[in-house]
């Protein structure tokens, strides 16, 4: 049994991994974090989930948990993440992250714990995604180089603080590397009034955020005369749910490292 706990457990991944971790056979919830000061602390995070009563209270602070988990499934922002990965370091504690929206610096930072903790970090935890991304790599390969103009759409709802989506971002970088580009050379990320028009190998982003969208991801190669698209649609957040919490099953039996979604599902 993985005893998990969640850290943003209010938040609307928080609340859908209680869902998750309640309904797997071979994890148990062992406690739920909110922000420090939060008037929901002592909450019962069952109630808080819209699942009935759990008897598990939230806390504000990690300390006051520390001997009852073996993972920690983490959600929130990036300064909070990179917090709760040093305490999971300095704690023996393994950890899953699906935060998005690092800067450089951050990716750097997090990077540096990699032999310090297990972990498993991911834009992405949905299998569909992952999948995703393998059939990104044979299609960049096989279209790229052959004047296929390559843009990725993403879709959100209102209230998502980052962009591009860390999965458009993830998607972008598995067709650069596939054609040995780089989006830091080769992404255009905004284009607007008199942009010229597009350059060869330009990767470009598009993004839009409305109402409850879950989340959307389309991976266009367009040539004159045809136009694949490669999309995902995610209609619930259990699906990132339930993989946080397989990946938070899987890294339990792991050695320090940073590990993906496509090292969990064995793709
Ligand atoms: N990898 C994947 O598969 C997926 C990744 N994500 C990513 O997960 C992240 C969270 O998304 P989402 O759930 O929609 O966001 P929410 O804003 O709904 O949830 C984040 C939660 O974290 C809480 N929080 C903030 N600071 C702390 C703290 N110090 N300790 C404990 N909790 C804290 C917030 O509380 P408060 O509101 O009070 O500040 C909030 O409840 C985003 O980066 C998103 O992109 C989302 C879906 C799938
Ligand atoms: O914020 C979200 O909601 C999501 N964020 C992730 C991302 O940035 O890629 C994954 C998913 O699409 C939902």
């Amino acid at each position: 049994m993985t005893r998990i706990a969640i850290v943003g457990v209010a938040g609307r991944m928080g609340r859908t991994l209680v869902n998750a971790v309640q309904e797997d056979a071979e994890a148990s919830l062992a406690g739920g974090i909110v922000e420090p000061g939060s008037s929901l602390a002592g909450a019962d995070i069952g109630e808080l989930a819209g699942v009935g009563r759990l008897d598990v209270a939230a806390v504000d602070s990690l300390d006051a948990i520390v001997d009852d988990f073996d993972v920690l499934i983490d959600f929130t922002s990036p300064r909070v993440t990179l917090a709760n990965l040093a305490f999971c370091a300095e704690h023996g504690k393994r950890i899953v992250i699906g935060t998005t929206g690092l800067s450089e610096d951050e990716l750097v930072e997090l990077d540096g714990y990699r032999d310090r903790v297990p972990m498993v970090f991911a834009p992405n935890m949905s299998v569909g995604v992952n999948l995703t991304l393998k059939l990104l790599e044979t299609a960049a390969k096989a279209l790229g180089d052959e004047g296929y103009d390559i843009e990725v759409i993403e879709a959100h709802h209102r209230h998502k603080v980052d962009a591009p989506s860390g999965t458009a971002l993830k998607m972008g970088e598995v067709v650069a590397e596939s054609l040995g580009r780089t989006l830091k050379e080769h992404g255009v990320f905004a284009r607007e009034g008199q942009c010229g028009p597009r350059s060869e190998k330009e990767i470009g982003f598009a993004t839009v955020r409305a109402g409850d969208i879950v989340g959307e991801h389309t991976v266009m190669f367009a040539t004159e005369g045809e136009r694949i698209e490669i999309t995902h649609k995610a209609s619930s957040r259990m699906t990132f749910a339930k993989g946080a919490v397989r990946a938070a099953r899987w890294v339990a039996g792991q050695g320090n490292g940073r590990y993906a979604m496509q090292d969990v599902l064995g793709l």
